[in-house]
């Protein structure tokens, strides 16, 4: 049962040390510039046979400055709230959301913005401020100062609320605290007797309905715990990268929109290694008055799926290896994924030859980044290969593994930025196109699909270049249309990420132009104009 009962302020001072659920991306230093990207655009047909999707949620994060939203926000889609053992719903574990009619890839699910979040601009000045007193564990002082300032604007909300004199003004805060409060754990909360109630609270609809004693209970510890457990971190970037950033440039412009935010909804949504859902935060123009732009989570249909579906997504990078997923869900969240990829890796696992890969795997992620590219690199992917072919490991479970050694592979085809012959960099696309449909499996068009793609892209328009400066048509048709093969898998990539990018060619080079940005270049968060990943 949410817990209702005897106000109290919140005094204790805040203080953190956890950590929370980080995505992380894929760099490499990018060879074809973006024209070349763009000459590959050229001719191909953006238009769709299928159906104008419910909203363009790409003029949102491309038009933000526009002062335009094309829906209001909270944007709920096609999702309901069910729970294990709900009728018609296959719920994995407690509450969880599932879609009410069937959903076509890329669609939008719902559009939210945090009921708290940290604001970048004050924590990196705090940041600055205090920076000496870090020790050497900078990334550590970006968490807990978003964290701190998380918990002083509950501790605030609650204190507001206790007052009875501004009681009755506050519907807004009694919303946002009784959003907070939903998420404290599980076997706390009540089974779900109203969906659409439920939803209208996690979302922080200001009904009148809503108790005023939502402060109840609610100590320091409360706070932090329901922080710890629930908050969407950078997602995209680590706090090591934030922080870098911050020190490095500290007399320029605030380069990180977002840090920490607390999305009651999306806390609702359950883990999955191969999920049908992927999320990505955007800014929208103030409204009513207000001058600063707002955060938003935007979450979007990652495959089709069918009504009364379990919506997911995964709470670790999809390029953890078994092991260390298995480690990471169990050690941070307590549960052992009962995924279909996770069945078919442990089965793998009893494969003798393969257990020395698994090893590597779980190596490759531990030294991610450091790895170098030579010549021993060259072998192990190889080797790899080979040994899924002649152990005849099912296409399925091969598609699955291939996912976990993706940091090698991402290392492997950065490689091939130095290569000096056409035939290897042929070799590697192959293999590139292997790992293509393995992410497609796991984790369409999350940021290491999309930095593989990019690379791709890279791989094909070179081939290309030296096939146009021979004169053979079959050749040079072939390469062409390797190009646009791979052009069109980063379309539909981008399209599932930031949902229906329309018919506007220039939407999808703009997004295409960010993400390569982002994604390829160490300075690309830095550089990017759009921070909307
Ligand atoms: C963010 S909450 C998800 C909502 C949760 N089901 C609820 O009822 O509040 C995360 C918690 O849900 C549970 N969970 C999420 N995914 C799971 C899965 N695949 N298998 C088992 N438990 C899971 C774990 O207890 C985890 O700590």
């Amino acid at each position: 049962m949410v817990q209702h009962g005897a106000k109290e302020k919140c005094t204790k001072k805040p203080s953190s040390d956890a950590g929370r659920k980080e995505m992380k991306s894929g760099d490499g230093a990018g060879r074809g510039g973006i024209n070349d990207l763009y000459r590959g655009l050229e001719g191909i047909s953006l238009s769709s046979s299928e159906p104008r999707r419910l909203h363009d949620v790409s003029s949102l994060l491309f038009h933000s400055k526009s002062n335009k939203l094309p829906f209001r926000l909270p944007f709920l889609g096609p999702i309901s709230l069910a729970e294990q053992g709900s009728i018609g719903a296959e719920i994995s574990h407690g509450r969880g959301l599932i879609t009410t009619r069937d959903v076509s890839m890329g669609e939008c699910l719902f559009v939210v913005p945090p009921v708290f979040s940290a604001d970048a601009v004050e924590v990196r000045s705090r940041y600055l401020q205090d920076k000496l007193e870090y020790g050497g564990d900078e990334a550590r002082a970006v968490e807990r100062l978003a964290e701190d300032q998380i918990v002083q604007k509950v501790q605030s909300a609650c204190n507001l609320l206790s007052d009875e004199g501004i009681r009755s003004k506050s519907s807004a805060d009694r919303a946002r605290m009784q959003a907070f409060i939903s998420q404290m754990s599980s076997e706390r909360v009540p089974t779900i007797r109203n969906p659409d109630a439920l939803m209208s609270v996690l979302v922080a609809n200001e009904s009148p309905s809503i108790p005023h004693n939502v402060t109840a209970n609610l100590d320091i510890d409360n706070i932090i715990s329901i922080i710890r457990r629930n908050a969407f971190g950078p997602d995209f970037h680590s706090y090591d990268k934030i922080a870098k950033c911050w020190t490095e440039r500290a007399n320029s412009e605030c380069c990180y929109d977002r840090l920490l935010g607390i999305y009651p909804l999306a806390a609702m949504i359950n883990h999955s290694c191969c999920p049908n859902a992927v999320r990505v935060f955007g800014c929208i123009p103030a409204l009513n008055g207000k001058t600063s732009e707002r955060e938003v989570m935007i979450v979007h249909a990652s495959a089709n799926i069918p009504k009364g579906t379990e919506i997911t997504w995964s709470y670790l990078s999809p390029a953890t290896p078994f092991a260390v997923r298995r480690g990471m869900l169990s050690s941070k969240y307590g549960f052992t994924c009962q995924c279909t990829r996770c069945a078919k890796e442990e089965e793998a696992l009893s494969i003798a030859e393969l257990q020395g890969l698994f090893a590597l795997a779980d190596e490759g992620w531990s030294s991610r980044g450091t790895i170098r590219c030579d010549q021993g690199e060259e072998k192990l992917v190889s080797s790899i290969e080979r040994i899924f072919s002649a152990k005849q490991v099912p296409i399925e479970s091969q598609r699955y593994l291939r996912v976990g050694f993706a940091l090698l592979y991402i290392d492997y085809f950065n490689a091939a930025h130095s290569l000096e012959n056409d035939e290897s960099i042929e070799r590697k696309l192959r293999i590139a196109a292997q790992l293509h449909f393995s992410f497609v499996s796991c984790n369409n068009a999350s940021t290491e699909h999309l930095s593989i793609l990019h690379l791709c892209y890279d791989l094909s328009s070179h081939l290309r270049s030296t096939a146009m400066k021979g004169n053979d048509p079959n050749v040079i048709a072939r390469a062409t249309s390797q190009v646009r093969f791979w052009t069109e898998q980063l379309k539909i990539a981008h399209m599932i990420r930031f949902g229906e990018l329309g018919q506007d060619l220039e939407n999808v080079r703009n997004a295409m132009k960010h993400s390569k940005l982002v994604l390829r270049n160490q300075d690309g968060w830095y550089l990017a104009k759009d921070r909307f990943i």
